[in-house]
């Protein structure tokens, strides 16, 4: 029996259960687990941020839970009872039994689900239009402002679309999220919804190399589906009468009823979800448990459950296996029947090449450059995390609000942190390379190497933060002298064979910054190592008393140098606070004097001149305006009798030297 067929048994059967009286009814389910109660995803507004929430990322919600303490003879033990408070189709003789299940989302009586599906693309989206995109789809793009697709989506969309196996390369930014996620939820929302109450089995899944890549990527495609939910109708009698978006309801054939929020709300369509490391394990074995269209996941997490469960993915059970990220590997040595696998990337590995060669009908879907502008905050790549943690008081000396991000930090600090630095302005985020494949923070405008990344895919992806979604950016890559043959060599590995053009300098700004991090440096060593002083010491007297034993006095002595005499340590305090004065004194003086304007060429603060011969300056800088030199100068000379005769004689003068 197809799922059509079921849907329509059921409907039938309601319908004849409503000829019979309808009242309101408490139903009581009992349940031993926590795990097994009804849990509802509450659906967070984008808005919301995860700073506001305290880093939840999903929250889940629970009504009518009554909970049992028995005690028995093996001791207490909870039970949950579930109770439903529900207008109910109530046949007397139908009544269901004790303890028997009802269906957990009610379908009100003689009502079939459809969701309004019009939406004039040709009017709205004319450059949408020829892709014949689900229309809810359409809306959502509508609605977030993507009037076109971008080339790597226009690129991949028709042969996604036709079932063919995609290998998407396009630069990082550019918009492959969709590339491959929007012919994943078209598909599924061209399929009839789920039977209610009938599990859902994993249809797509999507695999990302990090935690927050996975995360992005399933808000990226559920943020597509709320406007949808939100927009579906619940018609009564026959689904074809449905009317559209427009709110207009046709008369006559039946009624119609928005959903609103707190109305009845029919099981999502297509539902999303993402596992992944360093987040509940058992709330996401949960959600699978629950069923899920589209599992966003990363490897590890994902490997982890199916080894614990053995359960979720058969092949028999994936109707539609997609992959994405860079590099995962499809575990299967065939490609089977039914399976459509898309491969985007920003880099395309050998090893990748050649996998993908091997398994399926590649179906290169583009490349393509673009950039503009917008300044914003900077992202900072370290190669080690205790460089960032050196690094952090000297930005905050330094007045610079800087945040870190590495794989010590708990997933919540992590994510925080993120937060935060997109939602400050001016923000600076230190990171490690975690921070460098498929985070999508728009207003990301200077990448900093500052170290040089270990490998040109590392290079590749880390600039990839900036210049995003057509977006300008900038990259900057750090390298001491003796890095020159690594660089070299990581240029050779992109098929560079030019240098990084050099920044130029101007020295005496360089001057002024290098004495500001000096003084910043200084006080942040003399904190660094009274911090450390007084650790050691505080260590060394918690063990000597764990152990029992008693310190030699020359460790407690004040003449020891790791613990300064108060006299030492006062003279010491008045010098880091001098250094202080004079560093915020420094910080709240403009690099460039008063009175200057850094936009002309003779002001000095950049090396305009240089800038001006290799073609690099801004077109909107003031006092610049490309004309011929000579030509100025020819001018004057023609214009002999007008001016007064010493000013003529002076453009002669220089004309002639020309
Ligand atoms: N058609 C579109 N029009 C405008 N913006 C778009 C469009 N499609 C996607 N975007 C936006 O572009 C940004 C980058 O998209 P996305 O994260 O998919 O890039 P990506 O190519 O996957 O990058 P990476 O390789 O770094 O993972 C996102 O903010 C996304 O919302």
């Amino acid at each position: 029996m197809s799922a059509s067929e079921i849907s329509t048994k059921r409907v039938q059967k309601r319908k004849i259960e409503d000829k019979s009286s309808s009242r309101r009814k408490k139903v009581k389910r009992a349940h031993r687990t926590i795990d097994e109660l009804p849990w509802k995803t509450i659906v967070k507004p984008r808005e919301a941020g995860i700073d506001g929430d305290d880093g939840i990322l999903e929250l889940e919600e629970i009504e009518g839970v009554e909970v049992v303490y028995e005690e028995t003879g093996a001791g207490r033990v909870i039970k949950f009872n579930v109770i439903e408070d529900q207008e109910v189709p109530i046949n007397d003789d139908l009544e269901p039994e004790e303890g028997k299940e009802v269906a957990r989302t009610p379908i009100p009586p003689n009502l079939n689900v459809e969701e309004v599906t019009a939406f004039d693309s040709a009017e709205l989206l004319p450059a949408w239009h020829k892709f014949s995109l689900h229309p809810q789809l359409l809306k959502a793009l509508h609605s977030k402002g993507f009037n076109e697709p971008t080339p790597i989506q226009a690129a991949a969309l028709i042969p996604a679309m036709g079932d063919r196996d995609v290998v998407g390369v396009a630069q990082t930014g550019s918009g492959k999220t969709l590339a491959y996620g929007l012919p994943i939820l078209h598909y599924l929302l061209s399929q009839p919804r789920p039977v209610p109450g009938a599990k859902r089995h994993v249809r797509a899944l999507i695999l990302a190399p990090t935690r927050e890549l996975a995360l992005q990527v399933s808000s990226h495609l559920n943020a597509c589906l709320n406007d949808i939910d939100n927009s579906a109708i619940i018609s009564t009698d026959d689904p074809t009468t449905t009317s559209k978006n427009n709110g207009k309801a046709e008369k006559g054939r039946g009624k119609q009823k928005h959903v609103e929020s707190h109305a009845i709300k029919p099981p999502p369509h297509v539902s999303v979800a993402s596992i992944v490391g360093g987040m509940s394990a058992q709330k996401q074995r949960r959600i699978l448990d629950r069923g899920v269209d589209v599992l966003v996941a990363t490897p590890g997490r994902l490997w982890d459950i199916m080894e614990e469960a053995k359960l979720i993915f058969r092949e028999d059970q994936i109707d539609e296996g997609l992959q994405s990220g860079d590099e995962q590997e499809d575990s299967k040595e065939e490609i089977k029947d039914g399976l459509q696998t898309f491969v985007f990337s920003a880099t395309l590995s050998k090893d990748l090449q050649r996998n993908v060669k091997r398994r399926s009908r590649p179906k290169s879907a583009g490349k393509y450059k673009r950039r503009d502008a917008k300044p914003a905050s900077t992202l900072v790549f370290l190669s080690s995390i205790d460089g960032i943690r050196r690094l952090m008081p000297l930005m905050e000396l330094l007045n610079v609000k800087a945040f870190p991000l590495h794989s010590q930090l708990e997933q919540r600090q992590r994510l925080k942190n993120l937060d935060r630095f997109t939602t400050t302005p001016n923000a600076v985020l230190l990171a490690t390379d975690i921070a460098a494949r498929g985070l999508d923070i728009a207003a990301v405008d200077h990448v900093i190497h500052y170290q040089v990344p270990r490998s040109a895919d590392s290079y590749v992806h880390r600039n990839g933060r900036t210049a995003r979604a057509m977006r300008k950016g900038f990259s900057l890559l750090m390298c001491a002298p003796d890095e020159r043959r690594v660089l070299r060599a990581l240029l050779g590995n992109l098929s560079r064979h030019d240098e990084i053009p050099e920044i130029s300098i101007e020295l005496n700004l360089l001057d002024k910054l290098k004495y500001r991090v000096q003084l910043a440096r200084k006080i942040e060593t003399s904190h660094h190592k009274i911090k450390k002083a007084n650790h050691e010491r505080n260590w060394m007297r918690e063990t000597a008393a764990a152990m029992e034993i008693e310190l030699d006095s020359d460790y407690l002595s004040d003449d020891d140098e790791e613990k300064p005499s108060t006299q030492k340590r006062k003279a010491k305090d008045s010098k880091n606070a001098a250094l202080k004065a004079e560093l915020k004194h420094l910080l709240s003086l403009p690099l460039i004097a008063r009175g200057v304007s850094a936009k002309y060429i003779t002001s000095g603060s950049r090396p305009i001149v240089d800038d001006l011969i290799t073609g690099q300056t801004h077109e909107k800088l003031v006092g610049l305006k490309k004309v011929e030199a000579g030509s100025s100068l020819v001018a004057p000379k023609k214009k002999k009798k007008q001016p007064m005769k010493e000013e003529f004689e002076e453009w002669a003068a220089i004309g002639a030297e020309d």
